[in-house]
């Protein structure tokens, strides 16, 4: 029996015959381990009738995967000189590739009940997890990510990593750690362990104004959140009074304090500016 397209044997041989090399600047980590690609499969609903969206399906191991399963899958790839391996790698299966840089990828325009699944380029994985984030058709990402990132994401108030990233997936949903992927699963070797996250969306839109609230505040860790607003721009005598009717000093650090409180602080701050308008 031929050795699995992931096997090491066949990723190898696979880059000698189209004469590639792994480029590191776009994040090219091939997944050699079958048990982690079917657990990604699993964990990210990949299964018969759904649309599953996949950004960077390199040499095509997780998209035939996903597409043995019977998702219908559109793969986003930038690195043309794969076009060559995909075509032999995904001959016969149910799936687009798209070429181009997911960066630019309309996401807005994916069909409701789409489900990201993928083996992300690490470089610009934040980026691609907040335009995940906004597409109202995705209803779930299930990413590999540096482990470092995969706890940003699913960090709560007070605890190591929360930040920007972590208060805006509360907003849309949420985020659950899968698993931990040893560094021995790629070809080549990635320098930092990465890890497994599924993040659900609850299909909420964020007032923007919130989220730039949270943007601001979050900005400088460690810095106490009235320092971090009173940076931003904020009138400390519109801030002030804000901060108070949150039950806040302004003292706390802004990744300890909980989302329902910002929350408030954005109520508060918005009725001030409202108040504030000059009487007719
Ligand atoms: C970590 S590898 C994953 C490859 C494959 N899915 C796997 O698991 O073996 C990331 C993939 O993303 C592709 N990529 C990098 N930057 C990209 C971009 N801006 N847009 C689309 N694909 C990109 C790379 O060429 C590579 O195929």
């Amino acid at each position: 029996m031929d050795a699995p397209l992931y096997s090491p044997r066949t990723v190898r041989e696979l880059l000698d015959r189209h004469q590639l090399r792994p480029t590191k600047s776009l994040g090219q980590n091939f997944l050699i381990d079958g048990n982690i690609l079917r657990l990604i499969a699993e964990a990210g609903g990949a299964e018969a009738g759904v649309n599953v969206l996949e950004v960077g399906p390199g040499l095509g191991v997780l998209t035939r995967e996903m597409a043995q399963r019977g998702a219908h899958v559109t793969a986003l790839e930038k690195d043309e000189r794969l076009r060559p391996v995909l075509e032999e790698t995904l001959a016969g299966l149910d799936v687009t590739v798209v070429w181009g840089d997911a960066l630019n990828y309309d996401y807005s325009a994916l069909p409701p009940g789409t489900r990201v699944v993928a083996n992300l380029p690490y470089y610009i994985s934040t980026a691609l997890l907040t335009r995940f984030m906004r597409a109202p058709g995705i209803v779930s990402a299930t990413v590999l990510v540096q482990r470092e990132v995969a706890e940003r994401l699913s960090a709560q108030p007070g605890q190591d990593g929360y930040g920007y990233l972590s208060a805006l997936v509360s907003l849309h949903g949420s985020a659950r750690l899968v698993r931990d992927v040893p560094k021995g699963a790629f070809i080549p070797a990635p320098d930092v362990t990465s890890s497994v996250v599924r993040l659900d969306f609850s299909g909420a839109v964020p007032e923007p104004g919130l989220v730039q609230l949270l943007e601001q505040a979050l900005h400088h860790r460690r810095k106490t959140l009235r320092n971090n607003l009173r940076m931003a721009g904020l009138d400390p005598e519109r801030l002030d009074p804000a901060l108070q009717a949150a039950g806040l000093n302004g003292q706390e650090r802004a990744e300890d304090v909980p989302l329902a409180q910002m929350t408030a602080l954005y109520m508060a701050l918005s009725a001030g500016r409202v108040s504030m308008e000059p009487k007719r």
